[in-house]
């Protein structure tokens, strides 16, 4: 059966650079996204995103899609089939609601990561050391959608794998359990 792991969380939390050991480990494609927003240094067209103006954003056929800290951003029945055409099992990194909206759309076909830190502080440290742009930073932290993806949200309580992600190892060892429990046949999650 094909299956979608959904990594979601607030801004800086480490979805990416889980989903990118998810690949680097098991072999696991992402589902590559669409947004408006500007490209980061070092970002590139169809590895990190597809990156849209909001008239070419328009043209594609979205699962689910949402405005976050003024931009926005879909993930497209083409991206979806993209991934699956290389895995049976694929990630995708996901705003809160754009997870939720997975969970209503895929229901059973979704297993979700919901990620957090011990401390606010430490997701503003992570921004700026990643090179995000001050002023970013700054209108993201102050957006709503930042302050909603701090906690998990009431339709991903029971469904959601919570995982604190302060240090790398012990993350590293919750996702490779994870990853375990899912494909392993006899395992209830699988
Ligand atoms: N456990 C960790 N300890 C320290 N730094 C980390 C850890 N996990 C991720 N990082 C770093 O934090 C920064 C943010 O991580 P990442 O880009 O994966 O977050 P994200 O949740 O995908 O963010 P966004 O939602 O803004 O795209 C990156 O520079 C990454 O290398
Ligand atoms: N609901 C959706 N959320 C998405 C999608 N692609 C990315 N995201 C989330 O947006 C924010 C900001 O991402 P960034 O790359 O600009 O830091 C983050 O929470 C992503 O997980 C999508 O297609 N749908």
């Amino acid at each position: 059966m094909k299956r979608v792991i959904v990594i979601t969380g607030a801004t800086g939390t480490g979805k990416t650079t889980v989903s990118s050991y998810l690949t680097d480990q098991f072999h696991i494609p992402r589902i590559i996204t669409h947004t408006t927003r500007p490209k980061r240094p070092g970002e590139q067209e169809g590895v990190d995103y597809y990156f849209e103006t909001p008239e070419t954003f328009k043209q594609n056929h979205y699962l689910e899609s949402v405005h976050y800290a003024n931009y926005q951003y879909g993930s497209s029945l083409e991206g979806l089939a993209r991934a699956f055409s290389k895995s049976d099992l694929v990630s995708i990194v996901l705003d809160t609601k754009g997870a939720e909206t997975y969970v209503k759309e895929l229901d059973t076909r979704v297993s979700v990561l919901f990620l957090t830190v011990a401390h606010p502080l430490l997701l503003k440290e992570r921004l700026e050391q990643r090179g995000d742009q001050l002023e970013m930073v700054k209108n993201r932290l102050a957006s709503d959608e930042y302050r909603r993806d701090l906690t998990l949200p009431a339709g991903l309580s029971g469904i959601a794998t919570v995982i604190q992600n302060d240090k790398w190892d012990t993350t590293k060892n919750r996702l490779d359990e994870f990853v375990a429990e899912l494909t392993t046949p006899t395992s209830p999650k699988a």
